[in-house]
Formats: structure tokens, sequence, C-alpha cells
């Protein structure tokens, strides 16, 4: 069986390459550097060279020979999608409180009356971990059926040691049984549970001092996320146990000033975050935080659509300096999608952002949220052969036609993983 792997002749390749080193800003986030008429070589899981047919079949006449080919003419390649934020694994769904939204309900009152947040964290208690492991399986097949090789995960809906480590138990076998890269994030800060709710501080004190050691010792995360909010948690709150998984070399994430400023974006520049995610009420401050100490914003236009809110102004943050990526934020009660294409849709349309700053944001930016854009986010020689081929003739198609999936062919680690599905686009 071949080891290489030659796609040939696609309308565009888009590389993103030349921000493995620090994420996209600014003008910089309009710099896909195409190439027409493109072609991409990989062997042995990586990518080896990416030009035109004729520049690599002249430098690599051997390796071209014996690869299998994939041709990808009116067709574009991209770097395979990476999903920096998901709460992939949990059980159940949410659909009554979807209706009950429908009729004037908000999120926040429906969680403090015992369902939201909770309503998952009951349900994924109660599963086991074959049943969680075999529902979140599933969920990355739709997610790679959409061209994303690399997911982002989060525990936060189990809320007890037992539980969280199910759920990050479950993420770690996933991420060795499929084909898609998973990287953990803990979040056993994700609510304060109903039963515990008077004593807020004693949870926090359980955070700290059983579970983030309990994680740390197993490997089982390599970020700590907390839910920063009105209600939720509060900045000190957040800070605490932030700061006291960096102790455990536990990289800080935060849900940031989502449902109103909470000094959510200042507080991920100060305790040096990867990433501020949500950030619809985030503050003009907080932004320039951000710009300054590289923090990059993670939006998450799906959960305004859904929640029916204000969009975060990613133009306001792109153009101050922030770096932006993009997630669909899959969960049960915020962003029930598994469609990154369709948060592509809704950033150009409802976030002010450009066809260009969409396809960086869930590409090499995406992987800088998730501190691996070394491996992954751009096709440049070394890195993984993580490709999706998307049947559209431009890559301004891909966030024009809306709510459909264009994915014909996604690659990963040099394996096609999706077959050429020939789909119709508008
Ligand atoms: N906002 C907090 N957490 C999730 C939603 C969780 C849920 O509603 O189940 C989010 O990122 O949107
Ligand atoms: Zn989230």
């Amino acid at each position: 069986m071949s080891n290489s792997i030659f796609v040939k002749n696609a309308a565009q390749v888009i590389t993103m390459q030349g921000h493995t080193d620090k994420p996209a800003k600014k003008e910089a986030m309009q710099q896909l550097s195409i190439v027409e008429n493109g072609s991409v070589l990989a062997q042995d899981g990586e990518i080896i060279a990416v030009g035109t047919e004729a520049e690599i079949k002249n430098n690599y006449p051997d390796v071209v020979r014996n690869a299998k080919e994939i041709h990808a003419t009116g067709k574009i390649v991209t770097p395979g999608l990476i999903d920096p934020h998901t709460h992939l694994v949990h059980a159940g769904t949410r659909e009554i409180e979807y209706a009950m939204r429908l009729k004037g309900k908000t999120y926040m009152d429906i969680m403090h009356a015992g369902g939201g947040i909770h309503a998952t964290t009951e349900a994924t208690q109660k599963a086991g971990f074959e049943q969680l492991y075999q529902t979140s399986k599933k969920r990355l097949d739709t997610f790679l059926l959409h061209g994303v090789t690399t997911v982002e995960a989060k525990s936060g809906y189990g809320l007890t040691t037992e539980h969280e480590l199910k759920q990050l138990e479950v993420a770690q076998q996933l991420n060795k049984d499929h084909v898609i890269d998973i990287v953990s994030t803990f979040m056993g800060a994700h609510a304060i549970p109903i039963a515990e709710k008077d004593q807020p501080e004693k949870f926090v004190d359980k955070v700290i001092d059983e579970m983030l050691p309990e994680v740390a010792k197993r490997n089982l995360a390599v970020f700590n996320d907390v839910f920063c909010e009105r209600g939720v948690f509060t900045p000190e709150q957040s800070k605490r146990i932030l700061e006291a998984g960096k102790q455990y070399g536990l990289i800080p994430k935060i849900h940031a000033d989502e449902i109103e400023p909470y000094g959510g974006a200042e507080l991920a520049a100060e305790v040096g975050a990867i990433s501020a995610d949500h950030l619809l009420k985030a503050s003009e401050i907080g932004m320039t935080k951000m710009a300054e100490n590289d923090v990059v914003g993670v939006l998450l236009p799906g959960t305004a659509f859904f929640l029916m809110a204000a969009f975060a102004d990613a133009r306001k943050m792109i153009d101050n300096g922030v770096a932006v990526a993009l997630s669909t934020d899959a969960n049960p009660g915020s962003s029930p999608t598994l469609s990154l294409q369709f948060i592509m849709n809704l950033g150009c349309l409802k976030m002010g952002m450009t066809p260009e700053e969409v396809l960086m944001a869930t590409t090499i930016n995406a992987a800088h949220a998730i501190n691996c854009a070394k491996e992954v986010g751009s096709l440049e020689v070394g890195k993984k052969a993580d490709i999706t081929i998307f049947d559209v003739p431009n890559y301004l198609t891909l966030s024009y036609q809306y709510g459909m999936n264009h994915v014909d062919t996604v690659i990963k680690n040099g394996e096609i993983v999706v077959e050429e599905r020939h789909l119709a686009y508008y």
C-alpha cells in the first residue's frame, strides 16, 4: 500500500502559511496564501510539498509516481478544519428548553430553575462510560463529515470528581480510537451544583482541592476552563480556580462575558489565558487587554444565533488587534450544531467578518487557541497531512452558500477518511 498521497490540481489550495509562530491578527487575517491550480503531496502522514502539479512532480518524481492520486479539479483544498471549543461529551438533549425560550424564558432563568447546564449534568451523571462514548463518537463522525479533523472537548457536565473524570476519560479513549484528534479541557467550574448553591466557595474549594489534582494526576486535560458569569462564578472565584490549575500545568481558558460584561476578557489577559471564549458583551478595555496579551478570542456565533442574542463584535476585535478564532460551541443547550461551515456563514453575515477571516479563524487561529499550531492548522511542509477538500469552485462560495455541507473528501494523517461525496452546490 502506498504511504503517500497526491492531491492534484485543485482550483485553489488555501495554505494559511506563515502564521504558525503567532496567530494572525488584523490585516494578516486576510492573508490566506492561495496556490491557484495547486497540489499537495504528503508522505507518512506529513505534508512534504505544496505547489503546482508541475513543480511537485519535478521535485518529487519518485514519491509522486507511487502516490495515491486524488483529483481535486474544480474544488478547493484547505487545512482540516479545527473546532477549538466543544462540549462534545454529554448525554441528553434540551429541545424542551428551546421551546420555552421561544416563548420568552431566558437561558439564565432556565438554568437557575434547575434546567440548563444542570439538566445536562443530571443526564450525564446517569449515563455510563459506554453510552457517553458511543454518542460522542457519533458526534465526532459527524464533525469529520463536515471537514473537521481536530476538536477541543470540555468536561463540565459531571460537576463531581467521579463524573468529571468519567467525561474526560471518555474523551481520552476517543482520542485514541477515533481519527479526529481531541484536545481536552477540564471544566469542573461550569456551574455550581443545585444542592451546593448556597455554598459556592465550598464548591470552588472542591474544584481546586479535589478535582484538579485528580485530573492532573491522570493527565486528562491540557486546559482549565471556568464559566465566569454573574450568577455562576465570579471573577475572583474564576481567578482562584485558574491560578490553581496553573500550578498543575493546566493552561487557563475562560467562558467570558457571554450574558453581560463581567470582566472575563480582562481576567483572561491577567491570568495569561490562551483564549477567552464567547465575548458577546466584552468591554473595549477587555478587548484591548486581550490584544496586548495575545489572548485568542474564540467567538461562538452559533450561541448568539440560537439564544437570539446580540452577536459578538468580531469586526471591532479584529480591528483592535485581537486574534479571532471561530467554533461551534457544540452543546445541547446553547448551540446544538456540529457544522463549523454554518458558523463560518454566521461569522460573515452576523459578525462582520470577511470570507478570508472566517477561514483563518477555523484553521490556524483555531489551532493557536488550543496550542497545536505547530502540528496542524495550515498546509505547510512538516505539518500533519490533515486536509479537507470542498466541492466548491472558490473559497468565497464556502461562506456564501449557507447551511450546507460542502465537504467532498477528508484526509487525516495522510489517510482518506471521508471519500469523494459528489455533492451538488447551489
Ligand atoms: N455558557 C456556558 N456553557 C456552554 C453552554 C452549556 C449548556 O448550556 O449546556 C456554552 O459555552 O455555551
Ligand atoms: Zn462552552
